[in-house]
C-alpha cells in the first residue's frame, strides 16, 4: 500500500530533538529563497517515521504575504551520541546527490545546503529539496491492482538501471570510493560492525553469522576488480520503500538515502534490490519473514528473471547467475549486520525506526538462516537470461540495445574498445533508443512547415538531457582538450565544473565507436553537441584560439547555447581547390575588412548560428598557400547579408540550412584573425583531418540503420507468393551490403586509429581512402534498402531518401572523391620510387 510522503511525518522524537532557533537562523542566512525573519510567519519541524538511520525532518516554513508562501524543506542529520564511525556521513550523501542532481538524469532530490558545523544542531546536516510523492513501505504491494504491481517494479529495475550507468568519471565522482575488492572489503566491514553491535553486555552474537562471513570470503567473485564490468557507483541500500514515485503515475522520481553509497561491485545492489523474492523486510512481530519464493508472488510483480533481464539489458550489465549465490547471501549478510545495529541502537534509545526496531534483533538471525538456506539451494538462477520475456515484455529499443554485442570488454584485439568506450557506447545507445528515433518524425515535421527556420524545443530539451548523461562534447580530442583547459582555466582546470565541456577524453578511434552510433540518425549528432560544421570550428578554436577568441566563442559553443558556420566556399571558382578563393580580407588599423560572396555555408540558416570561420585571402601577392588567413567574423556584423538557403536533391536541411552570403564591407575586430595572416591552409589542415572523418564514421550507422530497415522490410513484405526476404536477390543483396559495412568500419577505425598515433599529415593516405570509400559505401548500402522499400524508399516516408541525399553530398562536400583519390594515388607513386 502507497503512502504519501506527507503522511510519513510525526512529532521530532524526543531522542532526536535539536536547537530550533539555531536551525532557524542558519536557514535564514544559508537556503536560498528562505523567508527573512521579518516575513516569516510560521516555521514548523516534523520528523518522518519512516527509515531506521540518519533522522530525517520536513521543514516547512510559511511567509506572510497574501496568499502565503510556502517553503518545503527536508533536512537530514547524523543520529546524536556515539555512532560507529564510517556510519552516517551525511557529507557523502550530500556529495553523491548533489554530484547526480547537476549532472545526471538519475532521479534524485535537488540538495541546498551542507553544514558541517555541529554546533547548530548537534551534527553535521543537509537540506534538500522536499519531494511529494508516493511510498511504497511494503514489498508485495498490498492493494496495488496487479498491472500497476509489474510496472513499478520494472520502473524500481529502470532507476537501478539509470544509476549504475552514471559514468562516475564524468561527474566528478572518480573519488568516491575504492574501487577494487568491493566485495571483500564489504564483508570484512559488515563482518565487523555485526562484531560491534553484538556480544559481551550487548545482543547475542549468532554463530552461523560469522560462518557465513566466512564462507562469503571463500565464494568472492572474480570480477570484483576495480576494472569489473560490474564496477560503477553503487547505491548501498536501493529497494522499494527508499524510492518516492511520481503522485499520480508509476515511475521513480527520487532514489533517497544514500547513506551507504560508493563506488563498487554493483550487482551487490541489484542483488539487495530483489531480496523480496527471498525475504519480507519489513519487520513484524509474528517472526515470519515471508520471501516471494516462500509464500508465492503477488499477482502482477514480475518473476525475478524478468526483473533482472529488464535491468541488465537497461544497464548494459552482464546475466548475474555466476555469482548469484554469493550475491544475495551476501545482501542477507549485510542485512543482518544492518538490523543486528538497529537492534544494538534500539536498546540504548537510539534508533530512529522506534518501535520497529524492536524486532530487528530477531529479523538479523533469521536473514543469516536465509542465506544459508540459498546458499544449499542447487540453482539459484538460469545460465542465460529468459529471452523470450524480453522480447515481448520490453520494447525493441531494450532488445536493439541487446543486440548490441559487437563489442566486449572480454574480447582482445587491435579494435576492441575499452571498458569506457563501451558504456558509453551501451548509454548512447539506450539515449538513441529512447529520445531520439522517436523524435525524428517531429523534427521532420517542423523542418516541412512554414515554421522550418525554428528550432524544435524538444532539440534543447534533449541537449540538456545529454549533457547530464555525459554525452556532450565526445568529438574532442584528448590533446585539444588538454590546451583549451590549460588556457581557459589555468591551475585550476580539474576543479572547474566546464572541465565536463571538453569531452570524456577520447582519443579519435575511441570517439569512432561512439560516432558510428549518432550517424544512425540525421538529427542525432548536434543533440550530443556533436554536428558538422560545429565540431570542426570548435577544434579550430581548441587548437588556435587565442584565450579570448576561446572565452568570446569555443566556450557557448562547448555549452551548446549557440551554433556556427564555415565559410570557404565561392560559387565563381572551383573552391575544392583552395588556392583559388578570392575573397579579400584586408587590414585596415585595428579591423579587417572583407569582401566576398560565399555559398554552401552550412549551419548559417540557424537561428541559434552566431559565428563564422571565414576563409579569405589577405594577401594575394604572397606564396601561394600563405595567401589564405581564416577569421572568425560575428554574424550579426553589418554587411553579412544572407542571400538564400541552397537546396540539396529538394531538401534544405532546414533549420540548419546552406546559405548563400555576400560579404560586403564587413569590418571585424583584428584580433578576430586566427592564428595570423597567411596561416589558412594550416588551418584547414587541422580542421579538416579529424572533422572529416567523423562523416565516415556516421556513414558506417547510417548504414547500419539503412541494413535494419532493410530487413524488417523485407521480412513482411510479400511479393510473387512469398517475403522478399525469401528471394535469392534480395539475400545476396544483404550480404553485400553487410561486407561493405564492415570492410569500410576496418578502414575507418584504422584510419582514427592511424591518426591518432602519427598524426594528421602522416595518416593523410589511410583518412583520403577513408573518405572516399564510407559515403560510397553508405550510398551503396541505402540504395540496396531503397529499392526493397519499392516507391516507399524514394519517398519523405522513411528516412532513406534523405540519407542517401546526405551521404551523395558528402562525396563533394568533404572535398571531392577525385581530390582523395589523387592524395592516395600521389602517395602510391611516391612509394613505388622509395
Ligand atoms: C551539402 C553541402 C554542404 C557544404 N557545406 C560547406 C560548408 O559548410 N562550408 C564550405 O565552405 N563549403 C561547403 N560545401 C561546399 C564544398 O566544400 C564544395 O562544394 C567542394 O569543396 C567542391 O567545390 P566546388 O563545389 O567549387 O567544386 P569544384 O571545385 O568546381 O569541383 C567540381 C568537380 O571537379 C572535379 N575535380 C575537382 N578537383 C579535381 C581533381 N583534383 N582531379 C580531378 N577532378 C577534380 C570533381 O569532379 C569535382 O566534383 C558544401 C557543399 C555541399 C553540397
Amino acid at each position: 500500500m502507497a503512502v504519501m510522503t506527507s503522511q510519513l511525518l510525526r512529532p521530532v522524537h524526543p531522542a532526536h530533538r535539536f536547537d530550533e532557533v539555531a536551525l532557524l537562523r542558519y536557514a535564514t542566512a544559508h537556503l536560498e529563497g528562505f523567508p527573512s525573519p521579518s516575513q516569516l510567519e510560521r516555521f514548523s519541524i516534523t520528523q518522518f517515521g519512516h527509515g531506521q538511520s540518519n533522522p530525517t525532518y520536513f521543514l516547512e516554513a510559511v511567509s506572510n504575504g497574501t496568499p502565503p508562501v510556502v517553503k518545503r524543506y527536508v533536512l537530514r542529520k547524523k543520529p546524536p551520541g556515539v555512532i560507529l564511525q564510517s556510519a552516517h556521513a551525511v557529507e557523502r550523501e550530500y556529495q553523491v546527490l548533489k554530484a547526480l542532481g547537476d549532472h545526471t538524469d538519475v532521479p534524485v532530490p535537488k540538495v541546498f545546503c551542507l553544514c558541517h558545523d555541529s554546533s547548530i544542531i548537534g551534527t553535521p546536516f543537509y537540506i534538500m529539496e522536499y519531494l511529494e510523492g508516493r511510498i511504497y513501505a511494503d514489498n508485495i504491494l498490498a492493494g496495488v491492482e496487479p498491472e500497476k504491481r509489474r510496472v513499478i517494479y520494472l520502473g524500481v529495475a529502470r532507476a537501478l538501471a539509470a544509476l549504475h550507468r552514471v559514468d562516475v568519471d564524468l561527474i566528478g565522482l572518480q573519488n568516491y570510493g575504492r574501487r577494487d575488492n568491493y566485495c571483500k572489503r564489504q564483508v570484512v566491514r559488515w563482518e565487523r560492525q555485526y562484531l560491534a553491535s553484538t556480544g559481551e553486555g550487548k545482543p547475542d552474537r549468532y554463530p552461523k553469522m560469522l560462518e557465513l562471513a566466512a564462507w562469503l570470503k571463500q565464494n568472492i567473485p572474480i570480477d570484483d576488480s576495480s576494472t569489473g564490468s560490474a564496477t560503477g557507483l553503487v547505491h548501498g541500500d536501493y529497494r522499494v520503500d527508499n524510492l518516492i514515485f511520481h503522485p499520480t503515475e508509476d515511475k521513480v522520481i527520487g532514489v533517497l538515502d544514500w547513506e551507504l553509497s560508493t563506488l563498487g561491485n554493483q550487482m551487490c545492489d541489484v542483488a539487495y534490490s530483489t531480496l523480496a523474492y527471498i525475504v519480507d523486510n519489513t519487520p513484524t512481530e509474528s517472526g515470519s519473514i515471508g520471501g516471494f519464493d516462500y509464500t508465492g508472488r503477488p499477482e502482477g510483480i514480475p518473476s525475478l528473471e524478468e526483473y533482472l533481464a529488464v535491468y541488465c539489458s537497461l544497464s548494459g550489465k552482464p546475466w548475474p547467475a555466476e555469482n548469484w549465490k554469493f550475491y544475495i547471501a551476501f545482501s542477507l549478510f549485510r542485512g543482518a549486520s544492518i538490523y543486528a545495529g538497529v537492534y544494538h541502537r534500539w536498546t540504548m534509545g537510539n534508533a530512529s525506526g522506534g518501535e520497529r526496531a524492536r524486532f530487528t534483533g530477531k529479523l538479523a538471525n533469521a536473514f543469516v538462516d536465509r542465506a544459508w538456506d540459498f546458499i544449499n539451494r542447487k540453482t539459484v538462477l538460469p545460465p542465460q537470461p529468459p529471452l523470450g520475456i524480453m522480447t515481448s515484455e520490453i520494447s525493441s529499443k531494450v532488445v536493439d540495445q541487446y543486440k548490441d554485442t559487437r563489442y566486449s570488454s572480454k574480447d582482445t584485439g587491435k579494435f576492441v574498445p575499452s571498458q569506457k568506450v563501451i558504456d558509453l557506447r551501451k548509454k548512447l545507445i539506450n539515449f538513441m533508443d529512447e529520445h531520439i528515433y522517436s523524435f525524428e518524425t517531429e523534427f521532420y515535421k517542423l523542418a516541412h512547415s512554414d515554421k522550418r527556420w525554428t528550432i524544435h524545443p524538444e532539440e534543447e530539451r534533449l541537449k540538456d538531457l545529454a549533457k547530464k548523461e555525459g554525452l556532450w562534447n565526445l568529438f574532442i580530442p584528448l590533446d585539444s582538450a588538454a590546451r583549451a583547459r590549460k588556457l581557459l582555466f589555468g591551475d585550476k582546470a580539474n576543479e572547474n565544473p566546464n572541465d565536463l565541456l571538453l569531452g570524456a577524453g577520447l582519443s579519435n578511434l575511441e570517439y569512432g565507436y561512439l560516432c558510428e552510433i549518432m550517424g544512425r540518425s540525421l538529427w542525432a549528432p548536434q543533440i550530443f553537441n556533436c554536428g558538422a560544421p560545429d565540431t570542426g570550428n570548435m577544434e579550430v578554436l581548441l587548437r588556435y584560439g587565442t584565450k579570448e577568441q576561446q572565452e568570446q566563442w569555443l566556450v557557448p559553443l562547448l555549452q551548446g547555447k549557440i551554433r556556427s558556420g564555415f565559410a570557404m566556399t565561392e560559387p565563381q571558382v572551383a573552391s575544392s581547390d583552395a588556392t583559388n578563393i578570392e575573397c579579400s580580407i584586408t587590414r585596415q588599423g585595428d579591423f579587417y575588412v572583407i569582401n566576398g560572396r560565399k555559398w554552401w555555408t552550412s549551419g548559417a540558416m540557424d537561428p541559434r548560428c552566431k559565428v563564422l570561420i571565414l576563409m579569405g585571402k589577405t594577401d594575394f601577392s604572397a606564396p601561394k598557400h600563405k595567401q589564405q588567413s581564416m577569421i572568425l567574423v560575428d554574424i550579426n556584423t553589418p554587411g553579412v547579408h544572407i542571400k538564400r538557403p541552397l537546396m540539396v536533391f529538394g531538401f534544405d536541411d532546414a533549420p540548419h540550412g546552406h546559405a548563400e552570403i555576400v560579404f560586403d564591407n564587413v569590418r571585424v575586430p583584428a584580433k578576430n584573425i586566427l592564428l595570423g595572416d597567411g596561416r589558412g591552409f594550416e588551418i584547414a589542415q587541422g580542421r579538416l583531418g579529424p572533422g572529416r572523418l567523423h562523416h565516415c564514421m556516421r556513414c558506417i550507422g547510417s548504414g547500419e540503420r539503412a541494413m535494419e530497415l532493410m530487413v524488417e522490410r523485407a521480412l513482411k513484405r510479400r511479393v510473387f507468393g512469398k517475403t522478399i526476404a525469401e528471394h535469392g536477390s534480395f539475400l545476396s543483396d544483404l550480404a553485400k551490403c553487410r561486407i561493405d559495412l564492415e570492410q569500410t568500419r576496418l578502414l575507418v577505425l584504422e584510419a582514427a586509429d592511424q591518426l591518432d598515433r602519427f598524426g594528421n599529415k602522416k595518416a593523410r593516405g589511410i583518412l583520403a581512402m577513408a573518405k572516399v570509400a564510407a559515403p560510397n559505401m553508405a550510398l551503396r548500402v541505402i540504395d540496396r534498402a531503397m529499392q526493397v522499400h519499392g516507391a516507399a524508399g524514394l519517398s519523405s516516408d522513411t528516412i532513406l531518401a534523405h540519407m542517401w541525399a546526405n551521404s551523395r553530398t558528402l562525396r563533394i562536400a568533404d572535398g571531392p572523391d577525385e581530390v582523395h583519390l589523387g592524395t592516395i594515388a600521389k602517395l602510391e607513386l611516391v612509394r613505388s620510387k622509395l
